[in-house]
């Protein structure tokens, strides 16, 4: 499997990919090109398309050796034996360790905030999402966060997720602050050829 604990983390928007063909052209784009993690993130509500394109992105992520994290949705994520990423309404870490077991990848939304990420730890998280920390098309709301909390946060030795507004701009910095997994939507999805960004998105870890 395809060390997953540093590089860049996909996550997907319906909006940016309506459909499932362009979906899968652009997740095969940015797996082909290298990155460490993939998360399906769909809010549509719609039950069977999100079992369909997680089944198929599954099956796509295993030819890529590359893990597969569901948002939100620990009951699909152990459907198919896959991760799970959970916010702080999205149910308890530790439920979700027990259900997924030990090897499962359990990611963490901790915000700003080092508490958060103490009991998220505590509980079993397998890294620890900190943002948003540049203005986000995808989640303009987003509570606002300091790079500097990703320095605070090496004490839990677990791998430190940045999230929100990330671009080739500011990935640098980003990376200089402390982050392992670099975590974008529209940094690499809102662009026709993924693949291009990937490779130079992938070029921040060189240093
Ligand atoms: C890697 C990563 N970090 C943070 C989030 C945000 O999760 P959450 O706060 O639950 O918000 P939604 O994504 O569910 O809107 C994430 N999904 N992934
Ligand atoms: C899903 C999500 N969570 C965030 C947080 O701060 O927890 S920011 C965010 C959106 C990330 O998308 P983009 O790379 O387009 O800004
Ligand atoms: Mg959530």
């Amino acid at each position: 499997m395809t060390q997953w604990k540093q590089g860049l983390y996909a996550l997907t928007d319906a909006q940016l990919m309506p459909d499932d063909a362009t979906l899968i052209d652009r997740c095969e784009a940015a797996l082909s090109a290298g990155i460490a993690l993939l998360q399906y993130r769909d809010k549509s509500g719609d039950e069977g398309r999100r079992e369909r394109q997680a089944r198929a992105l599954k099956a796509l992520c295993d030819h890529y050796e590359t893990p597969l994290i569901i948002n939100d949705d620990a009951a699909l994520a152990w459907r198919l034996g896959v991760g799970v990423h959970l916010g702080r309404s999205d149910g308890s870490i530790a439920r979700a360790r027990k259900a997924l077991g030990p090897d499962a990848i359990i990611g963490a939304t901790c915000q700003d905030s080092l508490e958060f990420a103490e009991q998220a730890a505590r509980e079993g998280a397998s890294y620890l999402a900190f943002g948003r920390f540049y203005p986000s098309l995808t989640k303009p709301d987003a509570p606002p966060a300091e790079l500097s909390i990703l320095a605070r946060a090496a004490r839990f030795d677990l791998p430190r997720v940045a999230i929100g507004g990330i671009d080739a701009d500011n990935i640098e910095a980003t990376v200089g602050a402390g982050a392992d997994l670099i975590a974008l939507v529209h940094g690499i999805f809102s662009h026709e050829d993924p693949g291009a960004v990937v490779r130079r998105l992938n070029r921040a870890f060189d240093r």
